[in-house]
Parts: C-alpha cells; structure tokens; sequence
C-alpha cells in the first residue's frame, strides 16, 4: 500500500541535505503550511461565509483591497509571528514592512516577503488563486531591529520559495535551491501530502499565456513574439493554445507541469510591468529554475535584478527555457534597451 509522505515528515528529512541546519527553517515552512491550510479552508466555502467582495480599503499599489487579501495577510502573518522563526514581512498588503515583536519572533532568523493573496480579480468568480512567499536570512544582526534593508536582498539570496495554488485541489509546491516538490492537501486528514516529487517544467512548451487585452500597448518584441506563436506550423507545433487565468501563481502552475511561458510586460498603464519583483517575480523564479525553467525581464535574469523598493515592479518572461529563449531573441531584436540609459 501507497504511503503518504506529509510535507512535515518531507521537509525534516530533507532537513539533512543541510548539514548545519537547526531546524528554523523546517519550522518555518511548516508555519506557512499551517496558514495555507488556514485560508484554504475559508476560500474553498467562500460564498457561505462573508468574505467575499471589497475590504473598502486600497493598498499601497492602489488597488483596492479584497476581504480575502486582509483575511490572509492576517493569518500569514499571525502564523509566522507565533512560529518565532520570522522575524520580518514584506506583504503586498503592508504598504511599510511588519516588524514582528513576539517574544519569540523577535530573535527569528529569517525574513518573509509574502503575496497572501494572488488573483484577487478571481476570488468571486471560484477561479483558483494563490499566495507566494520568498524567505531570506536577515541582513541584520540578532541584537538590532530588523528593517526594510533586510528585505531588499536579489533574488538570487532566497533560502526558499513556493506559492500554494487554491484550485480544484490545493496544491504547495516550494524549493530549497535542490529542486521543486509540490504537496497536495488530503483535507480528510489535513495534511499536505507529496504528490509532485521533483517536478521539471518541459524545456519546449505549447501554451502562451498573456492578457492580450492590453497588446496595443506591448513592447514590439512582445507583438511580434505572440504573432510568432500564432503562426501555422506543424513543425514546431504552432499555433501556440493561448490561456490567461489571471491568477499568476495558477497560470504558472500550470506551465510548469505543461510547459509554456507566462508574459506580464510593460504596458502603457505599467511602464515598469505590474507584477511586484519581491513577493511575485522572485518567488515564482526560483521555482521556475530550480524546475529547469528560466525567468527573465526580457533582457536580464530575474533573480540577479537589483531590489531597491519593497513594492518594486518588474516585466517578466518565465517558463519553459527555449520558449522564453524566443521571446527574449525578439526582445533583442525588435525592443532592443539602450543599456547606456536604462539600467536593468
Ligand atoms: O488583470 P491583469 O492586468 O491581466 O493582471 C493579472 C495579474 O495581476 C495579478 O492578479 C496581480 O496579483 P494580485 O492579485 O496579488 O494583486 C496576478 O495574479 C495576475 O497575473
Ligand atoms: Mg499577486
Ligand atoms: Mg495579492
């Protein structure tokens, strides 16, 4: 008979691969596990329980704020502050970093940077969203207060990363930097239990995945990429199927199971691109590659973008590696970016 691994008995076990591991950062995972299961249970009777529709408040990026948004920032952030391993978090939710003062909380290793809810157009229509989360080690020392500083730390800095897909099951899928596992949530025993052992996003894919709504306003190279996937051409397996969720982490999700790549560029209303680099493009590219996947900004590697704000925002080309190889070769070619005046 099958038996499940739970995602606590997997993460202690992997806990070897690091040999001067305590166990923080196990207990940590282990926090963001409990709050998913938390949200998991108030999304999935959303319609049954007043937690649907506007919060009446707007966010730092101006959007404004879903009852479900606060609800997870809430139980995201309590968890972590009673886990004592965080001591840090940047939530898109928080227009200032949240220092977290517990006893226990207060001496944590490790700072958090959190989309608690992801796909919020989607949370009244029972299309699948998502949360992200990027954990760093602090910057600063035990005996000083952590700050904003210890979260404007590349990409290329996180200890782990991963989102939880709330969908037709709910799915947690992370990474150490040793590859990618995802975790289905067993509701009759409350459990994640592994389900994707080291999972691989296909180097070659079929899906692109864009709002086309906005294609009148896309960097050239952009245009010509999606015209490029609706060509007819048996060879390489175009046209192209075209899918939008709207919910980043469920159109990643699917990706990197299906293969195919996920565009947000710049657009007129987002000169710099909508989504946010540190608790949005970071998290999904560290799985991405740890998959064998690759992320870019069109020109630059997403993990190696320099991080100078919180809320700062980046295009993002990510997914299957010769899909977001092509884009990029029409980015050079039809958008190229004059280095000289922008910095990348
Ligand atoms: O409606 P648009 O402009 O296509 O934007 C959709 C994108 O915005 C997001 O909803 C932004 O995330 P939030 O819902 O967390 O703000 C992404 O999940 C999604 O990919
Ligand atoms: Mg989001
Ligand atoms: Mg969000």
């Amino acid at each position: 008979m099958a038996t499940v691994k739970t995602l606590g008995q997997f993460i202690i076990e992997k806990q070897a691969d690091f040999p001067y591991a305590k166990g923080e950062l196990s207990r940590l995972l282990r926090d963001i596990g409990i709050a998913a299961k938390i949200v998991n249970r108030e999304i999935n009777k959303a319609g049954l329980v007043d937690i649907l529709g506007e919060a009446g408040t707007v966010n730092v990026q101006g959007e404004s704020q879903k009852k479900l948004d606060i609800y997870a920032n809430e139980q995201f952030i309590s968890a972590l502050e009673s886990g004592g391993e965080c001591c840090l978090v940047a939530s898109e939710e928080n227009e200032e970093v949240v220092l977290l003062n517990s006893k226990f909380s207060k001496d944590g290793k490790y700072i958090v940077a959190i989309d608690p809810l992801d796909g919020s157009s989607n949370i009244e229509v029972n299309v699948a969203v998502g949360t992200t989360f990027s954990i760093y080690r602090r910057k600063t020392n035990i005996d000083e207060e952590p700050n904003e500083s210890d979260v404007l730390q590349r990409g290329t800095e996180q200890v782990a990363a991963g989102y939880i897909v709330y969908g037709s099951s709910t799915m947690l899928v992370y990474t150490t930097g040793k590859g990618v596992n995802g975790f289905t949530l067993d509701p009759s025993i409350g459990e994640f239990c592994l389900s994707h052992p080291d999972m691989k996003i296909p180097e070659d894919g079929t899906i692109y995945s864009i709002n086309e709504g906005y294609y009148v306003h896309f960097p050239e190279g952009v245009k010509k990429y999606i015209k490029y996937c609706q060509v007819h051409d048996k060879e390489t397996h175009r046209p192209y199927t075209s899918r939008y969720i709207g919910s980043m982490v469920a159109d990643l999700h699917r990706n990197l199971i299906r293969g195919g790549i996920f565009i947000y560029p710049t657009t007129a209303s987002n000169p710099k691109g909508k989504l946010r680099l540190v608790y949005e493009c970071n998290p999904l590219a560290f799985i991405i590659e740890q998959a064998g996947g690759r992320a870019t900004n069109g020109f630059k590697r997403i993990l190696d973008l320099d991080v100078t704000e919180v809320h700062q925002r980046s295009c993002i080309f990510i997914g299957s590696k010769n899909m977001v190889l092509k884009a990029e070769e029409m980015m050079h070619e039809y958008s190229p970016i004059d280095t000289e005046t922008v910095s990348l």
